[in-house]
């Protein structure tokens, strides 16, 4: 879908956050950017996103894969939710925004909200759903107009352990069932080792891809402890032993 080509981004205050990124994302994958903080994992979903340019290097889209309006998913660790807004008037804010009527998108919107889990939940407002139910109406946000990517940025770190395990069983099931190319940025290696197709594992600052990792952890309710799963966190965690400063 997208190549990223000698990639560097240096800001204008002199801080050099990438460094000669290079890497291949394919339609369907399940991409972790997994490294440790300040490491510039937000900084190349910005870049991916159009939010910034690169300094150096290039980001180069496939034939047919240019995104338009629409077309890249973006969610963020707090679900940026409007606080007046209903569920379903939040998920339809990016619709509104295209000229949809409210009409036209009622059935997109039940849809999306039922794939998330809160089909129940339309006219909650946010102070009423719980910090894992807000998460959900800001994914439901970012797939109602069925991007092509979705860009996630640490979605699920501020919520506690057993909303975490549930949201990323979800949100495994969902890129399945729909085969969305997804990228999440997270710096845990068991959520990026469960979450995953493919790990990239990145360098402390300036961030370079230290390690490429194809998962192939078998589906199925003990994906958390099977051998393989294990095998994961442990290449993981012996390549940050070889790349983290002592
Ligand atoms: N607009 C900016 N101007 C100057 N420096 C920036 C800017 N954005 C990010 N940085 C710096 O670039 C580096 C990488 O930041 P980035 O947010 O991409 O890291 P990260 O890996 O996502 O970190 P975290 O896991 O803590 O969110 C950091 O040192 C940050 O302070």
């Amino acid at each position: 879908m997208v190549s990223l080509r000698a990639v560097s981004k240096q800001f204008p205050s002199g801080t050099r956050a990438l460094e000669d990124i290079n890497a291949d994302i394919e339609t369907g994958e399940f991409v972790a950017l997994l490294g440790p903080s300040g490491c510039g994992k937000s900084t190349l979903l910005r870049l991916l996103a159009g939010l910034e340019a690169p300094s150096t290097g290039q980001i180069a889209w496939d034939a047919g894969h240019k995104p338009g309006p629409g077309d890249i998913g973006y969610v963020f660790q707090d679900a940026t939710l409007l606080p007046w807004a209903t569920a379903a008037e939040n998920v339809y804010l990016p619709l509104r925004l295209r000229g949809q009527s409210r009409a036209q998108a009622a059935a997109l919107i039940g849809t999306t909200l039922a794939r998330v889990g809160l089909a129940e939940f339309a006219g909650a407002r946010p102070k009423a759903l719980s910090g894992g139910m807000k998460m959900r109406v800001s994914i439901a946000r970012a797939l109602v107009s069925n991007p092509m990517l979705l860009l996630m940025d640490e979605p699920f770190a501020a919520l506690d352990e057993f909303t975490r395990h549930r949201l990323q069983e979800d949100l495994h099931l969902l890129w399945r069932e729909t085969g969305k190319t997804i990228i999440f940025v997270t710096h845990s290696i068991y959520e990026a080792s469960f979450l995953a197709s493919r790990i990239l594992v990145m360098s402390p600052r300036p961030g370079r891809i230290a390690a490429d990792i194809r998962a192939s952890v078998p589906e199925g309710p003990n994906r958390r402890e099977c051998a393989e799963y294990i095998a994961l966190v442990h290449q993981i965690t012996e390549t940050f032993r070889q790349v983290m400063p002592a």
